[in-house]
């Protein structure tokens, strides 16, 4: 089964996604007009967990982060000791998997010392070309040799330009195997639409990040998100998984 992850803006929206919470698996908080895995504030992580169901596991953004180590490692440190329970870190300065593998080592030990069952999430971008930090497939590599649970792609620049005009769905599948083969899970992200979950089901990935295909308007800044896009969306990821299962051919 794919995981749904919807990314509120705030307490409000992450209402809003409670009152969908029968149609999501994780609520992930984060601060976009910081940045496309911008961090928000240890006390909007708080709310937000005390806002959406127990059984519902809250991820928060650690950043866009530089390459500094003792910096992110105490961020992450932030956002678990907030109650957050899946740590994402966006290498975007991270220019070499070295680097990277610094960075999340760093942040796998703050996160864990504290709270041995949270999941520490390493992101790269899609798009790393236009940014310079560490290319996708490197991911999977950099996450496992630094002891993260989950590989993960997202865009860099929220521009309208959507994960596959950048990784073409047989490298995201390429990713995903890496993961896997490494043991870790493979989450995906990046504008993903409805017509992007046939390819996603289809190459196995385990976790599929989305905002502005469910905010109003498909906007993600000025719209906000909305309980039954969130159902919406979350009805085409199962009749996906149920084509998929059954070995029917998908219209996408
Ligand atoms: O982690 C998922 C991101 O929030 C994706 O946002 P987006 O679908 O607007 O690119």
């Amino acid at each position: 089964m794919v995981l749904l992850l919807i990314s509120p803006d705030g307490v409000e929206e992450a209402l809003d996604c409670a009152k969908a919470a029968d149609h999501l698996d994780i609520v992930d908080v984060k601060k976009p007009d910081e940045g496309s895995l911008g961090a928000n504030f240890p006390w909007v992580i708080r709310e937000i967990r005390a806002a959406v169901p127990a059984d519902k596991p809250v991820s928060a953004t650690v950043g866009d982060v530089p390459y500094k180590p003792g910096t992110v490692a105490q961020a992450a440190l932030g956002a678990v000791v907030s109650g957050a329970t899946y740590i994402k870190v966006g290498l975007y300065g991270c220019t070499t998997p070295e680097q990277g593998v610094e960075v999340m080592r760093a942040v796998v030990r703050a996160v864990k010392d504290h709270r041995p069952d949270a999941l520490v999430v390493a992101s790269g971008y899609a798009d790393s070309h236009r940014i310079g930090c560490v290319n996708p497939l490197a991911l999977p590599d950099v996450a496992a040799r630094a002891g993260a649970d989950a590989a993960m792609l997202d865009t860099a620049v929220k521009d309208g330009t959507r994960l596959f005009d950048h990784v073409p769905p047989d490298v995201c599948g390429e990713f995903v195997r890496r993961a896997h083969a490494a043991g870790l899970l493979a989450a995906l992200a990046g504008s993903v639409r409805q017509e992007d979950l046939g390819a996603l089901t289809r190459i196995g990935t385990d976790i599929v990040g989305v905002r502005g295909a469910v905010c109003e308007g498909g906007d993600r800044t000025a719209g906000r998100i909305r309980p039954d896009l969130v159902a919406a969306f979350r009805a085409e990821m199962d009749r996906q998984a149920r084509e998929h299962a059954v070995g029917l051919p998908s219209a996408n």
